[in-house]
């Protein structure tokens, strides 16, 4: 067979592998093997000649099914590799020089079995192919009437083509039988079949037309008509571009008349047959009714000479007596019943057209919205996507465990029910159930976060575009309401602090580092008082916020605030949580009783530390920002460059610190005017500034667990693999699979094979595992480069899979060296 490139892994099938396998050439031998089981003619066979040969397949089945003194000859236009008991040469099977060498090989043999599975080196065409393919078997067919032995066997592929009827009408007159087969090993999805032709007639004379392709393609040309052409218009004939169907093997289709008479198409059954016959009862019936003339019996005996009147006339004739029978109605209620369905859109009243029109609306409605639904459900894949990439980063932090924000919670609820789906597609679910089932739950949710979000900030003074809310939501900057997001806006370090906990900056420092840090945060806290006393007094609010708000807002904004500040519990700096009290107003479980409980209860327990007078809330309340009056000062907001470095929150304690923050930013926000912030220390003595720099500092009331909680966090997530590892794993991983998964086919198609004998499929499993076994076990050939392999570059002689090539010097050095080091170890041993 001519070298032909494969298209595709679609093409390596089973059979593909069973050849391989079994060490066939080709896997057409599978057909030979499979249609010599059902007709058993090579084991009889003592000469067989194989026309278009190459590159074996089938030399080999023969070579193998037929008995040991048999004589097999092959031929192609390429030549064959030698195989055992076979004679194989190249040429042309259309020409007289290959006639002759079949005859020099055969000597005054005559054949038993002549196959022919050629295929011309296509490439053209279908329609050409599939000639020329018809062409080639004309040509086998040739040869085999010269070569077969009376009662011999022909065995030929053709394409399932226009010519296919015409070819099986010429094998018809020269063999016994003609049967047509597909063997399971030809794909279905190719035109070819296998036509075995049993008991050769051997005709003494042989009309040359016969075998002559330009008279048997020719002669049928005309005859395939198509059913209105070929009744209506009987005189334009139109060749059969088609072929035939499957199951024809004949050329003259006969039907009875009574079928005609029942038939849904009549017009199809008279174009398909070539005669209407009155053999049963019913037919017979019909043959004696009055309307049956003997003019239409004489048109049912030739069909195909009729013309346009004739079929009309049967035509009439049928419909007369499917009328009478009440098989049909009369013409012209059938007319009136058709052509009231034409008009339905004239007849129609106004309610009809009105209810018409309104279902046509619905459906483009329908359309509408389904088009919508799509793109809805893309833009979701897309967020479910880009939500699921910040499943793994410690951005869970922030959103996991909030507390007081609704818009967070809002937030949150979706990010947690987009995680949910996102695990469930991670899990294996298609992201089509993720959409199709949660989809609406999640849109509702980010919808809502997004309004929320814009009312909050709308509150604040601040009008928010569409695409301001979705950029902050991308670069997920935290989302702050009311003051919050006032003191958010103007206070870098809490923009620092909240957004390096939303990053997950996670690295790891040393002790020195962290110590370092806190340090850096503590001067900066410090550094902030500073800078509040010493803006003290100037009653502005920063124009960028403020422009936008009335005083009355103002004013409402200031009286909330200091309600809260007066709510949250006052811990010497920024405000912990209490454990189960709710601190923001704003949140629905806020209980301002429960809240007022619990601030009594931490304040007695912290009576002996806190020194806190009355005139100490009072400072507070007024250097939180307010006047007595209760208006808003917000004196000492603002914008500073100086913030501590990115991605500083390093350590556990600091990320839990950050974690607080975020969970109480409110009451941190008020808390955050206190005593502390504006002490009057210009007439101090220094010794005094620094003692109090030292130890008059907020304590942080930092839970132990809490620290331990995030320190297992982090270091379960510097645990998990980075994606890009996952990933090639995961890659590996498949390969192999699919790898077992191709051996196991392999073995399943050995398995299954019936042409093999238990003992030959067990030995070639074996051979698939024990190379797999191999493969895995496998070390590197060491190779030494002396003698013949000094110098050698590349493969040396004789070695054969994974080596390596070593230099003898180095091998000898490495020895050396051991040696010595176990000797100097040996040495101290002895002398410590
Ligand atoms: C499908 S392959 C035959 C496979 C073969 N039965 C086997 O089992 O290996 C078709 C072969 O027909 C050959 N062929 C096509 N036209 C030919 C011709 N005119 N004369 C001889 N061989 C021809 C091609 O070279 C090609 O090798």
């Amino acid at each position: 067979m001519g070298k032909k490139g494969k298209t595709g892994k679609g093409r390596l099938d089973k059979f593909y592998h069973l050849a391989k396998e079994q060490g066939y050439r080709s896997r057409a031998a599978f057909k030979l093997i499979q249609i010599n089981k059902k007709y058993n003619f090579l084991e009889k066979a003592k000469v067989l000649i194989d026309l278009c040969a190459a590159p074996g397949g089938w030399l080999q089945v023969a070579s193998k099914c037929m008995p040991s003194q048999a004589i097999i000859v092959g031929v192609d236009l390429v030549p064959i590799k030698p195989i055992p008991r076979c004679i194989t040469f190249a040429e042309d099977i259309t020409t007289d020089k290959c006639r002759a060498a079949l005859r020099g090989a055969i000597k005054t043999w005559k054949a038993d079995v002549v196959l022919h599975d050629g295929a011309p080196n296509v490439g053209t065409a279908w329609v050409q192919d599939a000639y020329s393919q018809s062409e080639l078997v004309l040509h086998s067919l040739k040869l085999a009437t010269e070569f077969l032995n009376k009662g011999g066997w022909f065995v030929t592929k053709v394409f399932r083509s226009k010519d296919y009827n015409n070819l099986m009408w010429v094998f018809n007159q020269l063999f016994d039988s003609v049967e047509a087969t597909k063997p399971p090993s030809s794909r279905n999805v190719s035109a070819e079949i296998f036509v075995v032709c049993q008991g050769f007639k051997a005709p003494k004379k042989l009309d040359p037309k016969f075998l002559d392709p330009r008279h048997v393609f020719k002669e049928l040309e005309d005859q395939a008509v198509t059913s209105l052409t070929s009744v209506f218009m009987p005189e334009k004939k139109k060749r059969h571009r088609d072929g035939y169907g499957d199951n024809e093997r004949i050329l003259f289709h006969t039907t009875s008349a009574y079928d005609f008479l029942m038939a849904e198409d009549p017009v199809g059954v008279l174009a398909a047959n070539h005669q209407l016959t009155f053999a049963t009862p019913d037919d017979l019936a019909l043959k004696s009714h009055p309307e049956t003339t003997d003019e239409l019996l004489q048109c049912c005996t030739d069909l195909k000479v009729l013309g346009k009147k004739d079929f009309k006339a049967m035509l009439k004739w049928r419909t007369a007596i499917r009328i009478e029978r009440g098989l049909e109605k009369p013409k012209g209620v059938v007319e009136k019943k058709e052509g009231a369905d034409d008009d339905d859109e004239a007849n129609m009243d106004d309610e009809e057209r009105m209810a018409r029109e309104l279902e046509r609306a619905m459906k483009e409605e329908a359309t509408k919205e389904k088009r919508a639904k799509r793109k809805l459900n893309e833009k979701r894949a897309k967020e479910v996507m880009r939500l699921q990439m910040n499943m793994t980063t410690p951005t869970e932090l922030a959103t996991e465990d909030l507390g007081d924000d609704s818009l967070f919670r809002a937030n949150e609820k979706s990010k947690a029910l987009v995680s949910k789906k996102a695990a469930a597609a991670a899990a294996g679910a298609e992201l089509d159930v993720v959409m199709g089932e949660g989809g609406d739950e999640v849109d509702e949710a980010l919808a809502e976060a997004k309004r929320k979000r814009r009312e909050d900030f709308a509150r604040a003074g601040i009008v928010l575009s569409d695409d301001d809310v979705d950029m902050a939501e991308e670069a997920d900057v935290p989302q702050l309401s009311g003051r919050a997001a006032l003191f958010y806006a103007s206070n870098p370090m809490l923009q620092s602090l909240l957004q390096s906990t939303m990053s997950g900056a996670t690295t790891n420092a040393d002790d020195e580092d962290k110590e370092d840090y806190l340090n850096q945060l503590n001067d900066d806290l410090e550094a902030e008082t500073l800078s509040r006393k010493r803006k003290r007094g100037q009653k502005e609010i920063p124009t960028t916020l403020a422009d936008s708000k009335t005083k009355k807002e103002t004013k409402r904004e200031a009286a909330k605030a200091k309600r809260a500040a007066i709510h949250a519990v006052d811990v010497e700096g920024l405000t912990a949580p209490l454990p189960g009290v709710v601190a923001d107003e704003d949140d629905p479980n806020y209980d301002p009783q429960a809240q007022e409980a619990a601030r009594t209860k931490y304040l007695a327990a912290s009576d002996s530390e806190s020194d806190s007078d009355d005139d100490d809330d009072e400072s507070a309340d007024e250097g939180a920002g307010f006047d007595s009056d209760g208006d808003a000062i917000m004196d000492d907001v603002e914008l500073d460059t100086t913030g501590p470095p990115p991605n500083a929150l390093t350590t556990p304690h600091a990320l839990a610190l950050a974690h607080m923050v975020h969970q109480n930013k409110h009451a941190m926000v008020d808390a955050s005017f206190n005593r502390y912030t504006y002490g009057d220390d210009d007439e101090l003595p220094a010794w005094f500034k620094d003692d109090e720099r030292k130890f008059n500092k907020p304590v942080m009331p930092i839970s132990k667990e809490t620290v331990e909680a995030i320190e297992a966090r982090r270091r379960a997530l510097d645990a998990r693999p980075i994606k890009k590892v996952a990933e090639a794993k995961y890659r590996k991983k498949k390969r192999a699979m699919a790898k077992v998964e191709r051996q196991m086919k392999r073995a399943a198609a050995i398995a299954d094979s019936e042409d093999m004998t238990e003992a030959a499929k067990a030995r070639a499993i074996t051979k698939i595992v024990a190379k797999k076994i191999a493969k895995v076990d496998e070390k590197p050939k060491v190779v030494v480069a002396r003698g013949s392999n000094r110098g050698v570059k590349g493969r040396p002689t004789g070695v054969k899979g994974r080596y390596k090539m070593v230099d003898p010097r180095m091998r000898k050095e490495l020895r050396a060296q051991k040696k010595v080091a176990a000797a100097s170890k040996n040495k101290r041993r002895k002398t410590g």
